[in-house]
C-alpha cells in the first residue's frame, strides 16, 4: 500500500485511535501519525509502546499540518475537541470522526469546521469491550464496514481519499444518510447493548438476593452478555444521551414484541414460541447465506483478540 495522507493526527487514543494507529502502520497509509489524548496517563501510556509517531501535549500542536484529523473520543466530547483544534486546521484538511452517533456529532462539530476544511463523518462497525490506549490491534477494521454520511456538498476528491484510508485499513466502506445511519445502529448495536447491561444487572441484583451463582455458572450466551456489558460506560452514556430518538423507538418496539413472548409463555402457547423461534433462526441463517457474517467464518475471533485494558 502507498501513503494516502503524508500526515494524520489521532484526537483520543484509545481503541479505534490505537487500532487506526496499528493498522495504519502495518500498511504503510500514513507518513506521519500525531496523537493527542487528554489524559496525561494516557499520553505516557501512549508514548511508552510508540502508538504514534508524536504525541503531543495539546490538540492543537497534534493537528498542526495534518492532512487529516481522526476525532476519537466519546461522541459528547467531540464538540469540545473540534472548537479547540478549528483554528490551528490546514485549509485543504480533511476532518473525520468515528463516532457510535452521526446526527448530534455532525450538529455539534459541523459549526466548528472552517471553510477550506472538509467535514466528513465516519463510523467503523467494529469494535471489542476494551478501551484505552494498550486495547488497539492492527486488524480490528479487517472486512468490517465502515461508514460514512458526506453529503451533497462534500468534496467528491477528500470523500475518495478518506475511502482509500478506510479500505487500506482493510475495511468495506458506504455512505449513508446520518439519520438512517443512527436508526439502524440503535437496531443493530445501540439497543442490544442495552438489554445487555440490563440483563447482567438483573443476574447480578439475583445472585445478591439468592446467594446462587448465576454469573459464575452462566452459559455462553450470557457470557456473551457480560463481554458487552462490561463496555466502556463513557462512551454508553453518551451513544445514549445522544441517540435518543431511534433508541426509544427501537426500545419501545422490543418491549412490545418482548410482551407478546411473555404472554406466550404464561398462556403455554408453544405454537407462538416455535414460529417466533423458527423465523428469528431463518433471519440468521439467511444472514450467513449472504455471506454477510464476518464472524461465522472466523469463529475464534473475539477470543483471539483479547487485549490488556487501558484506562483513556
Ligand atoms: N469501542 C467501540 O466498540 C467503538 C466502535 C466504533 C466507534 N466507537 C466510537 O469511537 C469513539 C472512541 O471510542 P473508543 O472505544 O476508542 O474509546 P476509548 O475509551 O478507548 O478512547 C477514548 C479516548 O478519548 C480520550 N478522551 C476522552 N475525552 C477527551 C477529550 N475531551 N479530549 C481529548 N481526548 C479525550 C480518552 O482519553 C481516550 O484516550 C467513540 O466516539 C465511540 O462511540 C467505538
Ligand atoms: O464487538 C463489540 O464489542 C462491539 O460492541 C462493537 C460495536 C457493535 O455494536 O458492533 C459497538 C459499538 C460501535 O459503535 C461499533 C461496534
Amino acid at each position: 500500500m502507498s501513503v494516502v495522507y503524508e500526515r494524520v493526527a489521532l484526537i483520543g487514543l484509545g481503541l479505534i485511535a490505537g487500532s487506526m494507529a496499528h493498522a495504519m502502520r502495518a500498511h504503510g497509509l500514513a507518513g506521519h501519525v500525531a496523537g493527542y489524548a487528554r489524559s496525561s496517563e494516557t499520553r505516557e501510556t501512549a508514548r511508552r509502546i510508540h502508538l504514534c509517531d508524536s504525541i503531543h501535549d495539546s490538540a492543537a500542536e497534534a493537528v498542526k499540518d495534518a492532512d487529516l484529523v481522526v476525532l476519537a473520543v466519546p461522541v459528547r466530547a467531540m464538540a469540545e475537541v473540534a472548537e479547540a483544534i478549528a483554528p490551528y486546521l490546514k485549509p485543504g484538511a480533511t476532518v473525520t470522526d468515528v463516532g457510535s452517533v452521526k446526527r448530534s456529532v455532525i450538529e455539534a462539530v459541523g459549526p466548528h469546521i472552517p471553510e477550506g476544511v472538509h467535514f466528513i463523518p465516519g463510523h467503523p462497525l467494529a469494535g471489542t469491550e476494551h478501551s484505552g490506549p494498550l486495547s488497539g490491534f492492527a486488524s480490528l477494521f479487517q472486512n468490517r464496514w465502515w461508514l460514512l454520511t458526506p453529503t451533497e456538498g462534500t468534496d467528491p476528491a477528500a470523500l475518495a481519499r478518506l475511502q482509500d484510508l478506510i479500505r487500506g485499513m482493510g475495511a468495506n466502506t458506504e455512505d449513508m444518510e446520518a439519520g438512517h445511519h443512527d436508526l439502524v445502529l440503535a437496531v443493530t448495536s445501540h439497543v442490544p447493548h442495552l438489554i445487555a447491561y440490563t440483563m447482567v444487572g438483573v443476574a447480578d441484583h439475583l445472585r445478591r438476593v439468592t446467594e446462587s451463582e448465576v454469573i459464575k455458572y452462566s452459559a455462553a450466551g450470557f457470557r456473551d452478555f457480560t463481554r458487552i456489558a462490561a463496555s466502556d460506560p463513557t462512551m454508553w452514556r453518551d451513544v445514549f444521551l445522544e441517540n435518543t430518538d431511534a433508541t426509544l423507538d427501537i426500545l419501545g418496539r422490543f418491549t412490545e414484541e418482548l410482551f407478546v413472548l411473555q404472554r406466550a409463555i404464561r398462556m403455554g402457547d408453544g405454537q407462538h414460541l416455535h414460529d417466533y423461534f423458527t423465523r428469528t433462526r431463518a433471519i440468521r441463517r439467511g444472514i450467513i447465506e449472504a455471506g454477510q457474517d464476518t464472524d461465522a467464518a472466523d469463529f475464534g475471533r473475539s477470543a483471539g483478540t483479547k487485549q490488556a485494558d487501558g484506562k483513556g
